[in-house]
């Protein structure tokens, strides 16, 4: 037999959880008085974590500020999400400004896409919440904070934030640079006492370089060169060098020195700064005027013989007094700044500088180290040719008149300008042609040296028009144009004669 126990009664069941409940408020309230406030939500939080059923899943927030500035990674995730928009995708924002070309497409608020990266499903939502007021009584209105909310399976943690991530801003990065409009700087004329500042203008030149009629091997060289550079970011850190990268392009007039800093310009996306050195008076400017330069950007210097300063720095003594007083510009101011101080407070940095007559140059700019790659521009070549009959006139294949131009182009020293110039006179291939065909037998006749007086007549007139400009300037008269369009055309008029 099992003894009975007693069932207790409801009143006593009331009495011992009435009891049992004035005794933990009596600890709560002991506890309360006894643990320190910190200590307790401490643990409270604690016995919440392991009490609370668990998620297998971990979400990222990506807030839009960090502090006072933006958040690289919600910059980037809004960018690289516009290309991740799915047929689910029910609302979208677009906009335009005055100054980009295609139309902004951006998530709108409460949005949800999946990505998938290396076979990991990512799940992302665009948020905006009105942040709380820390004031109640503060009559400004709330403001808006905005997020985006990432989560996938907990287990991924490390691969995402180690590759997708970094993938993310990565592609956010050539997706804007894809959509950026390019510019030009250019030096405004007007010289007062804060000397000369950049102004931009969009930079619109097609040139590229599959438009870009060039010996082959040299064209591929030097989109390699360009390739390795703008990787090469950790290796010149290692090597502690800036990273910058020195190019002088070097030809007679027509050959495509001004149209391959447009190419290269266009396959890195960056910017061009182009450098009159005419309108420079003093190192000071200069040094300023390169300072206020950007990252990722073509610093060019066109005619880069065409300055009796700049030129030979051996003559300095021999100048009037006056013009040594107002001209401080030197060719060494110029190369000591570009090697060192400018070129080490910026990153991704290619000088480009241009001349007619590399043999003119001063040797410290020839020097090894100072320009990192020689490219000669030259005439027109049979492989030239048909790059420019297939831009001009659409011919891929072979065309019946190709022999015989081939056959002139061989002994006949033709610009790949003059060539393109004959190719634009007419939409019919074979007068096109044909007038090219004229062009060559007159310049075949006339011989070669006079090919080369011509050229070098005609870059003697260009750095002439130059230097005028530079002595107008010296007593202050405003001038329209320093790199003297005029005589550039007559220049060309002559060439096509
Ligand atoms: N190699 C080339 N490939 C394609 N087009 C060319 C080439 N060279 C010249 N052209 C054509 O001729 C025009 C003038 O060429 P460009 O201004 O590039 O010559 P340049 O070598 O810079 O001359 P300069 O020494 O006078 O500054 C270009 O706008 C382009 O249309
Ligand atoms: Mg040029």
């Amino acid at each position: 037999m099992f003894p009975t126990r007693d069932i207790p009664s409801p009143s006593s069941l009331f009495s011992a959880y009435a009891s049992m409940a004035a005794s933990m408020m009596l600890v709560r309230s002991m506890a309360n008085e006894i643990i320190p406030q910190p200590v307790r939500g401490f643990l409270l939080s604690t016995l919440r974590y392991y009490f609370k059923p668990h998620s297998p899943r971990l979400t990222l927030v990506i807030e839009e500020n960090c502090g006072m500035s933006r958040n690289q990674v919600y910059d980037a995730a809004e960018v690289y999400l516009c290309t991740k928009i799915s047929p689910n995708t029910e609302r979208l924002k677009i906009s335009k400004s005055p100054k980009e070309k295609n139309l902004m497409i951006r998530l709108e608020k409460g949005e949800r896409l999946i990505d998938f990266y290396d076979g990991v499903e990512l799940k992302w939502r665009f948020v905006c919440a009105e942040s709380e007021k820390s004031n109640p009584n503060d009559s400004q209105p709330r403001s808006e904070k905005r997020f985006f909310e990432l989560s996938f399976l907990k287990k991924h943690k490390e691969q995402i934030l180690n590759t997708y991530v970094p993938f993310v801003l990565e592609r956010a990065k050539a997706i804007k640079d894809e959509e950026r409009v390019l510019k030009m700087y250019t030096l405004n004329s007007s010289y007062n006492f804060h000397g000369v500042k950049w102004e931009s203008i969009n930079l619109e030149h097609p040139a590229t370089f599959e438009t870009l009629a060039m010996d082959p091997e040299l064209k591929h060289s030097v989109m390699e060169d360009l390739n390795r550079f703008v990787k090469r970011k950790e290796f010149y850190k290692r090597v502690g060098r800036a990273w910058k990268r020195g190019y002088l392009l070097y030809g007679p007039p027509g050959t495509g020195k001004s149209s391959l800093i447009a190419a290269m310009a266009n396959h890195l996306r960056f910017d061009v700064y182009d450098l009159q050195l005419a309108n420079i008076l003093r190192d000071s400017d200069l040094r300023k005027l390169l300072l206020s330069t950007a990252n990722r950007s073509i610093l060019v210097i066109e005619d880069i013989d065409c300055s009796i300063e700049l030129q030979d720095r051996r003559r300095a003594d021999g100048r009037k007094q006056s013009d040594a007083q107002l001209v401080q510009l030197t060719l060494s101011g110029l190369l000591n700044f570009i090697d060192g101080l400018w070129s080490s407070c910026g990153d991704e940095r290619i000088i480009v500088f241009t001349t007619n007559h590399k043999e003119r140059l001063d040797p410290a700019l020839l020097r090894p180290g100072r320009m990192d790659m020689h490219i000669h521009m030259s005439y027109c070549t049979s492989h030239g040719f048909k790059q420019l009959a297939n831009t001009y006139l659409g011919i891929r294949g072979h065309h019946y008149l190709f022999s015989e131009i081939e056959g002139f182009l061989e002994n006949t020293h033709v610009t790949p300008a003059q060539v393109a110039e004959e190719l634009m006179k007419g939409d019919n291939a074979d007068v096109a042609l044909q007038a090219l065909i004229k062009l060559l037998k007159r310049k075949n006749i006339e011989g070669d040296h006079d090919a080369e007086d011509d050229d070098a007549a005609a870059a003697d007139q260009k750095n002439a028009g130059i230097q005028k400009a530079k002595r107008q300037k010296l007593v202050n008269k405003p001038i329209k144009s320093t790199r003297n369009t005029r005589a550039k055309s007559m220049i060309r008029r002559r060439k096509c004669l």
